[in-house]
């Protein structure tokens, strides 16, 4: 079985790798990359006529409107406090089954489903890289933030592709057109290439769209992990499909995040193409988490 990875040259450190052409890399030992989803139509096909597509779209309409630069601001400060919850890792997971995407054509399984099908696709391929395993676990668990204890916010607040605030929304974007109406693409402070940063500024200094990726990286640096920068790198910036499927905005990045970002395209083929009908034993793979959890983190996080 084989994971093809279309950019040439991109992995330097992933395990049973063969250059098999200039043009592709081919992870051997994983799972077969599928051609079609649980629903039979291509992954990431935002316009195929399917049960989801028409709520996937009226997702994105109110995500485009209502994410602005001042409203992430807003929230980056509220939950930077970390003052909701306690809680373990694990029991983060358990919780996440309670929350329903509403923005994904791809699945509809429970969340730890998920977690567990990324996780242990990605540790087949590499099983050296543990803290790629621990990463792949908890890069949803931001999506809690659903949850009433979590201040109950909307999806468009929560789950979807996120892009950088501060400067012009990017025509790669999913269903760009709704970026109309959102007040920041007529505010000349805003809507320029560079807005309010600056060339090879670093992606770190960069305000992305609120949710579960930027509130995962937030609790995850607050509780001092010691995941490695490629971890929280892949944490914060997973549904940043512009950069790391499209290659925009790359102006901003400087160089650590150049080096970052391979891994996150790596992340992304078992983020993406794990998603399936083919559920995980989570009893029989729950000790390894835990080992990993305890690891990287403490046995109980603010959130
Ligand atoms: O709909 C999905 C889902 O919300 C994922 O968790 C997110 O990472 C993706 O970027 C998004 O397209
Ligand atoms: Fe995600
Ligand atoms: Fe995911």
């Amino acid at each position: 079985m084989t994971i093809i990875i279309e950019q040439p040259g991109i992995i330097e450190d992933g395990e049973k790798k063969v250059q098999n052409n200039e043009k592709e890399l081919v992870l051997d030992g994983g799972f077969a990359m599928p051609h079609a989803n649980a629903f039979g139509h291509n992954f990431r096909d935002y316009d195929a006529q399917s049960a989801r597509q028409e709520g996937v779209e009226n997702f994105y309409r109110t995500n485009h409107i209502y994410q602005t630069y001042d409203f992430v601001k807003k929230m980056r400060e509220e939950y930077g406090k970390l003052n909701k919850v306690e809680m373990s890792i694990w029991e983060c997971c358990e919780l996440l089954n309670e929350v329903v995407d509403e923005s994904d054509p791809d699945l509809d399984e429970p969340q730890i489903e998920h977690l567990l099908q990324t996780a242990e696709a990605i540790r087949k391929d590499y099983p050296n890289e543990d803290w790629l395993h621990l990463t792949a676990l908890i890069h949803d668990l931001g999506k809690v933030l659903n949850l009433p204890s979590f201040g109950e916010l909307p999806q468009w607040a929560v789950v979807g592709d996120t892009f950088p605030v501060g400067c012009a929304f990017d025509e790669s974007i999913v269903h760009h057109k709704y970026f109309k109406e959102n007040p920041d693409s007529t505010n000349p402070a805003y809507n320029t290439k560079y807005g309010v940063y600056s060339e090879g500024c670093g992606l770190d200094d960069v305000m992305m769209s609120w949710g579960h990726d930027d509130y995962m990286y937030l609790v995850a640096k607050g509780n001092k992990t010691t995941l490695p920068s490629a971890g929280l790198f892949i944490i914060r910036f997973h549904s940043f499909y512009a950069l790391h499927r499209s290659g925009a905005y790359k102006h901003l990045m400087n160089e650590e995040d150049g080096q970052n970002l391979k891994w996150l395209q790596i992340f992304n083929k078992y983020d993406l193409y794990s998603k399936s009908k083919v559920r995980i034993d989570v009893e029989k793979v729950k000790p390894y988490y835990l080992s990993l959890i305890d690891k990287y983190f403490p046995a109980k996080l603010r959130w």
